[in-house]
């Protein structure tokens, strides 16, 4: 057998495996043929500049879009032969458990499934908290079908009995948990809506980690954010990956981000893939380069150049 620990993480234990991915809107290719991994337990990010086609993946991922065409592998533990995912892909299941863990296929998965069973979570490029709720509330919701499935549907719940007890106060430790994890715990009881952007941000994600993620998919968590706010985002996603081992896939456009906490990024140009690789690899692509400054790769030294001159005066 040939010896992989040199390969990076990502192509050594992917957590997540995207496969020929194609999106179709009409006439339009917003993703075209794509194919990459996240590695499990590292910091995955997918950049690229506007209409690259990044949300539409994250939307294939988490079941809001039905893609045209692809397979999307979601591996639980050590899940994950190529003859299993070949074996499930043919018997069309959504998903198989073994003594190793499980296998998703999240493609054919509603996004529903995706979050409860694949464990799948995710936040939005505009904030989707539940505002006149308090910022408590917003992270007991976030549990309500563990709740719902310790209630026995609701008789359990009824009747106060202990398997139910145990589940709530279980919801409430782990609420407080994030509140104070995220430095909200003052804010405890008010309404999410009246904390400043930059905690609300912080509190959507600590409310996808109440439903205890293998894969956290955050689209733009820095956007709007000042470089205070930044900080504080990027020790939250060190924490995260250092404390709950959870995978973390990202959309951003701060450079300052995404080249400090990221193990891999995925660079999307026009719905296709045009690097990937470490942060060092990915920074001194010359593909990535043009892309960003919007010219061909041959003009990049020349582009660069210019803009360094223009800098100097
Ligand atoms: N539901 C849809 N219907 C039609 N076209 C769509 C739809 N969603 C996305 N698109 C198109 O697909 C392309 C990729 O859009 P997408 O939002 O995925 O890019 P993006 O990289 O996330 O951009 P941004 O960085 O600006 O958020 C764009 O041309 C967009 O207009």
């Amino acid at each position: 057998m040939s010896d992989t620990s040199h390969y990076p993480v990502w192509e050594r234990d992917p957590v997540l495996t995207v496969e020929h991915l194609t999106m179709r809107f009409g006439g339009l290719v917003a993703v075209n043929d794509l194919s990459f991994n996240v590695g499990r337990g590292e910091i995955t990010a997918l950049i690229g500049p506007n209409g690259a086609g990044k949300t539409t993946v994250f939307n294939c991922v988490t079941g809001f879009y039905k893609p045209t065409e692809g397979r999307i592998v979601m591996r639980h533990g050590k899940a994950g032969k190529a003859d299993d995912i070949a074996a499930l892909t043919r018997g069309g299941r959504q998903s198989a458990t073994s003594a190793d863990g499980a296998l998703f296929l999240l493609e054919r998965m509603t996004d529903f499934r995706i979050s409860h069973h694949a464990k799948v979570a995710r936040t939005f490029q505009n904030i989707r908290l539940f505002g006149g709720m308090t910022t408590l509330e917003n992270l007991l919701v976030a549990q309500h079908n563990r709740l719902m499935v310790a209630s026995g549907f609701t008789i359990g719940g009824i009747f106060n009995l202990p398997g139910y007890r145990r589940a709530r106060e279980a919801a409430m430790e782990k609420a407080i948990g994030w509140l104070r994890q995220v430095n909200l715990l003052h804010r405890a009881d008010d309404p999410a809506a009246d904390l400043p952007y930059g905690d609300q941000r912080r509190l959507e994600i600590a409310r996808a980690m109440c439903t205890d993620p293998h894969l956290l998919c955050l689209d733009e968590p820095a956007a709007g954010l000042n470089p205070r706010e930044s900080a504080e985002l990027n020790d939250l996603l060190h924490y995260i990956r250092r404390e709950c081992g959870t995978s973390i896939l990202l959309i951003e456009h701060d450079m300052g981000v995404v080249m400090e906490i990221s193990d891999h990024i995925v660079v999307l140009d026009y719905g296709v893939k045009i690097s990937d690789g470490t942060a060092f690899e990915v920074r001194n692509d010359p593909s990535v380069i043009a892309a960003y400054l919007g010219v061909e790769d041959t003009e990049v030294e020349q582009v660069e150049a210019v803009l360094e001159a223009e800098v100097q005066a």
